[in-house]
């Protein structure tokens, strides 16, 4: 599904991401975890042509994510805020995905259901802004966004920061029933070593741009992981 060759980005003569090879497999669900300032947001950018690499290249599904639209149709994302749309409603920004994809009303609505729980009442039919919703729901928003269109690769920054810990293990669930149900391929950044763990099967551990672990995940890995971030 992604492979990624000797990609490089550097700011200010400093190198934040140094990834000689990685590949990840169609169906495979990966967590990629490190400290802050380890990278994980500026892979995630040029993996989604947000940023230009300062070498190498993204291929997705064989085609380099630079010369290739392609990848867009069958990729879901949401990184942070600057992907919603904040002057819409939230149904306003549902349809506006929905209608790049080609859903129905009716789509949109079967393919929200699964995120009702998550939203506990307190997305939908509010009849305001995206801009004055609460950090925690906009990230409810932005990620359901992300698989409205049950993309084949969806990637998530953080998706567990600021949500409360109920909201917190709905999503943890939410995001195995899409891999288990749906066969999605996943990429997920997150601090929270427990719930990436719950989620993916394979853990990468980015430290000053480098991958320095990359493990499948067992019953010894929170441990393994709470080892190596103890200093
Ligand atoms: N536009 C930029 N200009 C200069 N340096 C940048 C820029 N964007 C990112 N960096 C630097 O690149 C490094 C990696 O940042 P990045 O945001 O990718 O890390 P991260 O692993 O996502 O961190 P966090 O867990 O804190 O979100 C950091 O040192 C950061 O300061």
């Amino acid at each position: 599904m992604l492979t990624i060759n000797n990609l490089q980005k550097v700011y200010n003569g400093t190198t934040v991401v140094n990834v000689p090879a990685l590949n990840i497999a169609a169906g495979e669900s990966v967590g990629l975890v490190g400290n802050n300032g380890a990278g994980k947001t500026t892979l995630f950018r040029m993996i989604l042509d947000l940023i230009r690499p300062s070498k190498g290249e993204v291929l997705s599904m064989d085609a380099n994510v630079m010369q290739s639209d392609d990848w867009k149709v069958y990729t879901g994302s949401y990184l942070d805020e600057g992907f919603l749309i904040d002057y819409l409603t939230t149904e306003e920004y549902f349809k506006f995905i929905g209608d790049l994809h080609g859903l129905t009303d009716g789509d949109i609505t079967e393919r929200l259901l699964p995120f009702m729980d998550l939203f506990n009442d307190e997305i939908l039919n509010q009849r305001k802004y995206i801009r004055d919703y609460s950090k925690g729901n906009q990230k409810k928003i932005g990620v359901a966004a992300a698989a409205l269109s049950n993309p084949e690769l969806l990637i998530l920054d953080e998706p567990f920061a600021n949500l409360d810990p109920s909201s917190q293990i709905r999503l943890k669930n939410l995001l195995k029933n899409l891999r288990e149900n749906n066969g999605m391929t996943m990429l997920i950044s997150s601090h929270d070593l427990s719930h990436v763990i719950d989620v993916c099967e394979r853990i990468i551990i980015l430290e000053k741009g480098q991958v320095v672990q990359d493990m499948r995940t067992t019953e010894n890995t929170l441990r393994e992981l709470e080892t190596y971030f103890t200093v």
